[in-house]
C-alpha cells in the first residue's frame, strides 16, 4: 500500500539531506542528556507508582515517556491517534512536514522499532553515554531521554520515505515488485542498501561530534584538549550498530506492504 497521496515531492536527495540535519538533533540531544548522571532509578520498572495510573508497572522513564505522547497525541495537527491510527506502517497524508515539525510517537507497531529502540537506548547508550553515578537529577535525565528517544524514532521511521522514493525509481521498481511478491527481505535490503552513503555518514558523524562536542572560548578557539561533552566513538557506534540497521529494516518492512491493495 503507498500511504503517500502521491502528489509529494519526496526526492532521495531531499529526504537525504533531511537525515544529515537530524544528525545534529540526535548529537545535540544526547550532549543535553550527557550533562546528567546514569541515574539508575530512571530505568528500573516499577520502583515508583504513579498518582491516577497506580497499575502501572513500567519504569520512570517509561511512564514519562507515556505521559509525553498523550500529550503530543492531544496537539497533533491531525484526527486523533484513535481515528488515525499513527503507527509505523502508516505515513500521514502530507507526511514530510508534519514528520518534522510533530516528533515521532512511540508506538508498539508490527516490526516493534521503537521497543528496540527503547532497548539498545537503555542497555547500550545511556551507559556508554553518562557517568556513572546518580546525581538525583531524575527529572532532568527522563526529560533528555525522552528527546532523545523521539528523536532516534523519527530519524529510523524517515526509512518509510526513504523506501516509497526508491521505490519509484523506475529503474529499479521492477525489481523491488519481483523481490516484494517473492517477500525476499534479503534481496529487498541489498537492493536499497547504499554503502557509500553509509560510508560517508560515519565519517562525517564522528567530524560532527568531535567539534559539537567542544566549547569555544570567547576568544573563538577550541577547547580541543578539554573534554568533550559528547563520547564520539558512542555516536558512531550508535549509529553503525542501531540507526543504521534500524533504518533498513522499517524500508524494508514498508516495501514489504507496498504493493498491498
Ligand atoms: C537511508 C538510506 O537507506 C539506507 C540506510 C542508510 C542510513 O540509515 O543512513 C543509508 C544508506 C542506505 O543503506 C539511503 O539510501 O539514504
Amino acid at each position: 500500500m503507498n500511504y503517500l497521496s502521491g502528489t509529494e515531492d519526496i526526492s532521495l536527495g531531499k529526504l537525504r539531506d533531511t537525515l544529515i540535519r537530524l544528525e545534529d538533533t540526535i548529537i545535540f540531544a544526547l550532549i543535553e542528556r550527557a550533562q546528567f548522571s546514569y541515574n539508575e532509578p530512571v530505568y528500573k520498572a516499577g520502583l515508583y507508582k504513579y498518582k491516577g495510573c497506580e497499575d502501572f508497572e513500567g519504569s520512570f522513564l517509561e511512564y514519562f515517556l507515556q505521559e509525553s505522547e498523550k500529550l503530543h497525541a492531544k496537539v497533533r495537527r491531525y484526527q486523533s491517534p484513535d481515528e488515525y491510527p499513527f503507527t509505523e506502517r502508516h505515513l500521514l497524508p502530507d507526511p514530510i512536514i508534519p514528520a518534522i515539525e510533530y516528533p515521532q510517537i512511540l508506538k508498539p507497531n508490527d516490526i516493534n522499532i521503537n521497543a528496540k529502540i527503547m532497548e539498545f537506548y537503555v542497555k547500550h547508550i545511556i551507559p556508554s553515554l553518562c557517568a556513572m553515578d546518580d546525581d538525583q537529577n531524575y527529572g532532568s535525565a527522563a526529560t533528555r531521554d525522552v528527546t532523545c528517544l523521539q528523536a532516534l524514532s523519527q530519524r529510523i521511521h524517515y526509512g518509510k520515505f526513504v523506501a516509497e522514493a526508491k521505490f519509484r525509481d523506475p529503474k529499479d521498481q521492477p525489481k523491488y515488485i519481483e523481490y516484494i511478491k517473492a517477500r525476499d527481505s534479503k534481496a529487498i535490503e541489498e537492493l536499497l542498501t547504499n554503502k557509500k552513503v553509509e560510508e560517508d555518514l560515519l565519517k562525517r558523524l564522528k567530524r560532527k561530534a568531535l567539534i559539537y562536542g567542544q566549547d569555544i572560548t570567547e576568544a573563538g578557539d577550541f577547547t580541543l584538549d578539554a573534554n568533550l561533552k559528547i563520547n564520539v566513538d558512542l555516536v558512531v557506534e550508535l549509529y553503525e550498530k542501531w540507526v543504521i540497521p534500524l533504518t533498513k529494516e522499517v524500508e524494508v518492512a514498508y516495501l514489504l506492504e507496498r504493493l498491498d491493495n
